[in-house]
């Protein structure tokens, strides 16, 4: 149909309720509202099509209804009649049809409406139903429309097309309206079907009988009640009943379930999925938790273990070695918490830069642009959680402008712990890319100094970035190996080690963690971080008025990487560990299977995915209160020997302090503490669960080396001792003998005689004696340096020793030819005093001698002790 052509252009027409009014015909009533059935009827082909199908359908239910109502008189028992009749009044009048008296009229109208609801409980089949039920209206609204259409043929038409969409939203206003009869009718429909359910559950009768006779002592109540509020205490019954169905069936279960058959070993690889893999780590965990009831007789724990080991390899993706690790760290229920959170991304986070806004005015702004955001949690006035966002996060203006750094939420901690202080001097020692660095130049308000160093120049280009956005002035940018820091600067009030680690901690992030680290990989590390912690802790002034702390952490979650450092330090520097401030995470461990930290050690704080949503993270903060450097912790003796802890009995010449007394004291409990070295060793039991034997057998190889050539290096130590030993004895011998001769020299000087006592000459040549026999002693027994000291001493006492002797002998050759009572009296006094002098300066400095001595006695009894 094409446009009509308008003839009557620039003609006015008149428009407006008038003109309508005159075209509007007859007002038309409903067949309901007139009540006259038979009117005339023009319907158009599709109606007709339709009420014709419709009445059939009725009349087939009809037929089907009469059939059933019939079979059901004959099986109902009287006693279901009686409940029929015991529930609403309305429902007598539709279960007993007989009472009411069919007729022919009412017949369509009100049988298929109850028994379709019979049905529709019997025969769920709702669609049709209603249907049904609506079939009746729809006619008389079909003929409502049909009377609407009683104009000119050219408009029949179109208006039949009105009617018939006019029907269907009739249809539907009546559907809704036939809802809502319905929704009134529902209470009747659930006594229906309640009745039908407990009729099914026919063999619980006394319990349904118990039901429904507390239905009827609360019927008087429910009376009172709306009707949907009897529905819901009807819901509520029904629900009831269905739990306890499912209860007993899970019962029913849990009794049939069927035993955990340990696999053959030829059968493991026939497990192709994934979800297979996940039924057995099932299966072999719950047989794990109760495995005396559970076990099959023939297999260890640790057999079953393997399996897990390899199915959660499998399932998680990790290799062998890492998901070990975790084994040993976790129990089992928490390790699958800690795989499971692994496997998810931590919710991103940000810190407000508060030198540059604050988090309440950043929040808005964020809002304002479609970020959906909260604050971090109590412990930080300056995260933000970040939900979800219309713009990615890192390219916002106020990012750009520097308001804020994309930082997780556990890189906030150690800084936290660090709690730097206006004006002071604070050394992050491996900054790169700066997120805690600019933390700590925030929280000092851009004042003192900042030095931000890190090995890796491009990484470091990032900390230049990082400062500039975010307007940081107060720092210094380093560049050089971290280990070296203290060589260049020291003094530092603050030292922040965030060092480098393997990443346990934050597999969600860095998923090639799972398959990428070995033993190989920890040890490195472990020998990094011991180093750079030392570094850290040399270069901090022990005697700061403000701080005079080091905070260490790493994104690991292994022992290895944390608390063997943090022991390690603890033996090797003045330093003690102190709270972290921190006012959650999990402590560190002081007991971690066999081996035993110091006690301190649960100071540390430990941080997992699985327990407070965020990376995995490590802790520490320690106080350094003296920058004695303890002998015993030489470079050159950690030097020497890599993977072997220096041995506490080289601390012989360390000056003792009243503070190093304490560390003293400190390491005296340490050295019973299990050497990390040896941890990282792969022992016996170790190498079964590994299952790389290639690995292991080569570390035993290595290990094997190692103890040789260590073995080699002690006895060529003792060789060269012995040697030195003999040497300093024929020096010191050599040495005599020259002394001697000048001695003589000296001789003719002292050509005195005296009244000296030969007790006193025997008495000093005996301690000479004794005293030169100790030495000897001593000089078998110490090291080098003491053997250095002692020759020395020797060279000291040697001279006066031979000059006594010398003397000595003049006195006594003297004394035989002079003759005494030809000397005068005074001449005589003045020589004795003169001798006497002489004699208590030696004696003097043999007991200064002595002295000595008893400080290499106590010295001794140290190492004894030790
Ligand atoms: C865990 S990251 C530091 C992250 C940084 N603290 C932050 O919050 O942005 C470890 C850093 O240590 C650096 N590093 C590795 N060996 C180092 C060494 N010997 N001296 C100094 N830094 C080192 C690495 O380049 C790396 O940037």
């Amino acid at each position: 149909m094409g446009r009509k052509a308008k003839f009557t252009e620039g003609v006015v027409v008149k428009k407006g309720p008038g003109r309508k009014s005159k075209k509007q015909k007859d007002p038309t009533f409903s067949k309901a509202l007139i009540g006259n059935d038979n009117l005339d009827k023009k319907l158009s082909h599709r109606q007709r099509k339709r009420a014709t199908k419709r009445l059939q359908k009725a009349q087939v239910k009809q037929e089907k209804q009469k059939l059933k109502k019939s079979e059901t008189h004959v099986t109902q028992n009287g006693q279901d009649d009686s409940e029929e009749l015991s529930s609403e009044s309305d429902n007598e009048v539709v279960l007993k049809p007989s009472t009411v008296g069919f007729s022919d009229d009412n017949k369509q109208w009100l049988t298929p409406k109850h028994t379709s609801k019979k049905i529709e409980l019997e025969e769920e089949s709702d669609e049709e139903e209603e249907e049904s039920c609506n079939s009746e209206q729809e006619i008389v609204e079909e003929s409502e429309g049909e009377q609407e259409s009683g104009e000119s043929e050219e408009e029949a038409d179109i208006a039949d097309e009105d009617t018939e969409e006019e029907e269907e939203e009739e249809e539907e206003d009546v559907d809704i309206a036939d809802e809502y009869a319905e929704e009134d009718e529902e209470p009747e429909e659930d006594n229906l079907k309640v009745e039908n359910l407990n009729d099914l559950s026919g063999d619980d009768d006394s319990e349904e009988g118990d039901e429904f006779s507390g239905d009827s002592d609360d019927n008087k109540d429910d009376e009172d009640l709306l009707p949907i509020e009897k529905q819901s205490k009807k819901l509520r019954k029904q629900q009831e009943i269905e739990d306890k169905l499912a209860e007993e069936e899970l019962q029913l279960n849990i009794a049939n379930q069927e035993k955990f058959i340990f696999p053959a070993k030829d059968s493991e690889n026939d497990i192709q999925s994934l979800q297979d893999v996940q039924q057995r780590m099932r299966e072999i965990v719950t047989v794990l938790s109760d495995f005396k009831k559970l076990r099959d007789g023939k297999h260890s724990r640790s057999e079953y273990i393997d399996i897990l080991k390899n199915d959660l390899c499998t399932y998680y993706s990790y290799n062998e070695f890492l998901m070990e690790k975790l084994m040993q760290l976790f129990p089992l229920s928490e390790l699958l918490e800690f795989l499971e959170s692994s496997e998810v991304q931590r919710p991103l986070t940000i810190r407000t830069n508060s030198l540059k806004t604050r988090r309440r005015d950043l929040a808005q702004v964020l809002i304002n642009r479609g970020v959906n955001l909260d604050p971090i949690g109590k412990w930080s006035k300056v995260g933000l959680v970040v939900y979800s966002s219309q713009v990615p996060m890192g390219a916002t203006p106020e990012y750009l402008a520097g308001h804020y750094i994309i930082q997780g939420a556990s890189s906030m901690l150690p800084v936290m712990a660090l709690a730097p202080q206006e004006n002071e001097r604070i050394l992050d020692m491996s900054a790169a890319p700066g997120g805690k660095a600019s933390h700590i130049a925030a929280i000092m308000k851009n004042t003192g100094v900042l030095f931000a160093n890190d090995i890796n120049k491009d990484r470091i280009k990032a900390v230049v970035g990082n400062f500039h956005r975010m307007g940081i002035v107060n720092s210094v940018i380093t560049c050089m190996d971290g280990r070296k820091y203290p060589q260049n600067m020291k003094g530092f009030d603050r030292v922040l080690l965030d060092a480098p680690c393997t990443g346990t901690g934050v597999v969600a992030k860095d998923p090639s963690v799972k398959t990428s680290k070995d033993d190989v990989d920890i040890q490195r590390c472990y020998n990094l971080q011991r180093e750079l912690l030392i570094a850290a802790i040399d270069c901090v002034n022990a005697k700061s008025t403000t701080g005079g702390y080091i905070v260490y952490s790493t994104c690991s979650i292994l022992p290895e990487e944390n608390e063997w450092v943090i022991d390690y330090a603890l033996r090797k520097r003045n330093v003690k560990l102190v709270d972290t401030g921190l006012d959650f995470g999990t402590d560190g461990f002081v007991n971690y299977r066999h081996h035993r930290f110091h006690q301190t050690l649960k100071l540390t704080k430990r941080f997992y995915p699985h327990t407070h949503n965020m990376d995995g993270f490590f802790v520490a903060k320690l106080k350094k209160f003296s920058d004695v450097i303890p002998k015993s912790a030489s470079i050159e003796n950690e030097a020497e020997d890599e993977t072997e802890e220096v041995p506490a009995n080289n601390t012989m010449s360390m000056e003792v302090s009243d503070e190093e007394n304490e560390v003293e004291e400190n390491e005296v409990e340490e050295n019973e503490v299990e050497k990390p070295k040896k941890k990282l060793k792969v022992n016996g039991n170790d190498s079964g669960t590994h299952g790389n034997e290639k690995k292991q057998s080569k570390n035993k190889e290595m290990e094997k080396t190692k103890n040789k050539k260590q073995n080699k290096k002690k006895r060529l130590v003792e060789i060269t001792d012995k040697k030195s030993h003999n040497k300093n004895k024929k020096e010191n011998t050599g040495k005599l003998s020259k002394r001697e001769n000048s001695s003589t020299k000296s001789k003719k000087k002292n050509k005195q005689t005296n009244e000296f006592d030969g007790n006193n000459k025997q008495s000093t040549a005996e301690k000479i004696k004794r005293i030169k026999k100790k030495i000897d002693n001593s000089l078998e027994t110490s090291t080098s340096s003491n053997i250095q000291n002692n020759k020395q001493r020797l060279k000291k006492h040697t001279p006066k020793k031979k000059k006594l002797e010398e003397n000595n002998s003049k006195i006594a050759t003297s004394s035989s030819s002079v003759n005494w009572s030809d000397v005068p009296v005074e001449a005589a006094t003045k020589l004795g005093k003169k001798l006497k002098k002489k004699n208590k300066k030696t004696v003097g400095q043999l007991k200064l001698h002595k002295k000595d001595k008893n400080k290499n006695k106590f010295q001794k009894q140290k190492i004894n002790n030790r």
